[in-house]
């Protein structure tokens, strides 16, 4: 029997149906994909099933019981837990506190003191169970992405959790981490958990799962089995077309084009940079590899002026900058894609529009006012040429999935005619067509003389994409390669070989 079936499941926003009669079945112990394009409806259906949206019909059962389930707490109650890519962890408690967050802590009978030792007890037997290394002492700010990945699974266990939902786990992981991330999930499967995995990640869907469902346009456009299908079947599901395979062509730009970006020893202040040189050439894509905790953010942030230097220099176009701003940065034509875009590039209160131009909004003026006509045909072609879904530039940025909320931090950074794009994990969390567009664009711009700096814990995604790579070890820059025929396992070699300390915590 399945443990958790859905039969016609709808959901509307405003006229518009998100979700339109999907019907499935999670079995125990099994390993389900849930893919689509952006905007396809995924989290609306890991929204309804974990109580955070009321479903507007259909039916949900969960082993064989109809259930009605109206809050989080209710799903957690009945067993379903969600580990989500912006995790939901208190920066500045301790993994053990974090473990133990929502539940009722052990407590003395008569003094109702904490029993920390029962605590302590009980999380050192899960670890075990699961087979995880990790120092529950730490507090999350201190812990990486995967060690945080882990903590949440963890705490998802605790509740005895008996569907868990991870939605793009490997956001910010790298290979080998992801490898071990996943080998916790099959132990996890093994156990009688099932699995429902979101991705964008061809590789690793295939890698995983038992079964795939590809959701398009809010419907279901099939559940196959894994054995049965291959990506050129999955991608044809998700889109109804014919799949485009895009290979990018390196160039090679000399040491003599001219220099728009070059950073000489730099350090921060606050030590996550110790020593980081490099160069970008006009017309080059150059990458930039290490990883989590490497330094590859901080470096990029350091780069555009949002976290302070102690130590080095950084030349634009040949000429030192004294004081590195975002000011100074927008006004020498350098756009930061940050990491986190929901919170750093995008004002989530406002409509595409609004967001799109904003930081531009002298290029529609006619020096008295406003021109609307001019900024909405703006909008209106970048809308289409990155190919965002929405309802019209009015809507709320908000109301877009993640995936449609990236095309608009592209959309606006090419509004402002850079030269040069500082990139931070810009293809995270959007579908495999938008990836294959966002380098097609890049390259584009790089190809009109602009340049790219581009960050990604994914080596494949930096691997087809750069000209040349850095390799960034524990702040320092320590290796440089032509992408010529550079393989994943000589950069990964060197990230693994330079330091035993950023072993990723698995067991
Ligand atoms: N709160 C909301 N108000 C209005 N429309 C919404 C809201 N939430 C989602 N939508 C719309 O529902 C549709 C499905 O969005 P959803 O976030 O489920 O997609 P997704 O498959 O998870 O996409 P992504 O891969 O980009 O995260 C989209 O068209 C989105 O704009």
């Amino acid at each position: 029997m399945a443990l958790l079936e859905v039969q016609e499941l709808e959901k509307k926003f405003g006229p518009h149906y998100a979700l339109s009669k999907i019907s499935l079945q999670i079995y125990p112990g099994e390993i389900h994909a849930l893919v689509g394009e952006n905007g396809a409806g995924k989290s609306t259906f890991i929204k309804i099933i974990t109580g955070v949206y009321p479903q507007d019909g259909g039916r949900i059962f969960w082993s064989g019981k109809q259930e009605m389930i109206s809050s989080p707490k209710a799903a957690r109650e009945l067993g379903i837990n969600v580990v989500h890519q912006d995790r939901h962890l208190i920066p500045s408690f301790t993994g053990l506190e974090n473990l133990f967050l929502g539940t009722d802590y052990p407590k003395r009978k008569l003094t109702r003191g904490i029993l920390w030792s029962e605590m302590r007890q009980k999380a050192e037997k899960l670890k075990e169970n699961l087979g995880i290394e990790i120092d529950l002492r730490k507090t999350a700010m201190e812990m990486s992405p995967p060690e945080k990945t882990l903590l949440e699974i963890m705490r998802a266990m605790m509740m005895n959790c008996r569907l868990l939902i991870l939605d793009e786990p490997t956001a910010s992981l790298t290979d080998k981490e992801s490898e071990l991330l996943f080998q916790l999930i099959h132990k996890l499967a093994s156990q009688g958990t099932s699995i429902v995995y979101v991705s964008h990640r061809m590789d690793e869907i295939f890698r995983l799962a038992d079964r795939i469902t590809v959701l398009r346009n809010g419907q279901l456009a099939g559940t196959v089995n894994k054995s049965e299908a291959d990506k050129e079947m999955i991608i044809r599901l998700m889109t109804n077309a014919e799949v485009k395979n895009s290979i990018i062509e390196k160039k090679f730009v000399p040491s003599s084009a001219s220099s728009v970006l070059k950073v000489e020893n730099v350090a921060t202040k606050d030590g996550k940079v110790k020593k980081a040189s490099l160069n970008v050439r006009q017309g080059e894509i150059v990458g930039l590899f290490g990883l989590a905790g490497s330094g590859r953010t901080e470096l990029l942030e350091a780069i555009y002026g949002t976290r302070p230097i102690e130590k080095g220099e950084v030349h634009l176009s040949n000429k030192r900058v004294h004081k590195l701003s975002p000011r100074h940065s927008l006004d020498s034509g350098v756009i930061l894609i940050p990491e986190e875009r929901r919170s750093d590039a995008l004002i989530m209160g406002m409509s595409i529009r609004e967001n799109m131009t904003l930081p531009v909004l002298k290029q529609f003026s006619n020096g008295l006012k406003i021109t609307d006509r001019k900024e909405k045909s703006e909008v209106a072609k970048w809308m289409e040429y990155m190919n965002v879904k929405a309802s019209s530039s009015e809507q709320p940025i908000h109301e877009l999935s993640g995936g449609n909320q990236q095309k608009v931090v592209f959309a606006k950074a090419l509004l402002s005619n850079p030269v040069l794009f500082l990139c931070d994990e810009p293809t995270q969390a959007v579908d495999v067509m938008t990836r294959d567009e966002i380098h097609r664009l890049l390259k584009e711009q790089a190809d009109k003389q602009c340049c790219v700096l581009y960050v990604s814990s994914d080596l494949k995604d930096v691997l087809d994409i750069s000209d040349r790579i850095y390799v960034l070890h524990d702040g320092v820059t320590v290796a440089e390669f032509i992408n010529d025929d550079v393989t994943p396992d000589q950069i990964l070699q060197i990230c693994y070989n330079k330091g035993k300390e950023s072993e990723p915590a698995y067991g």
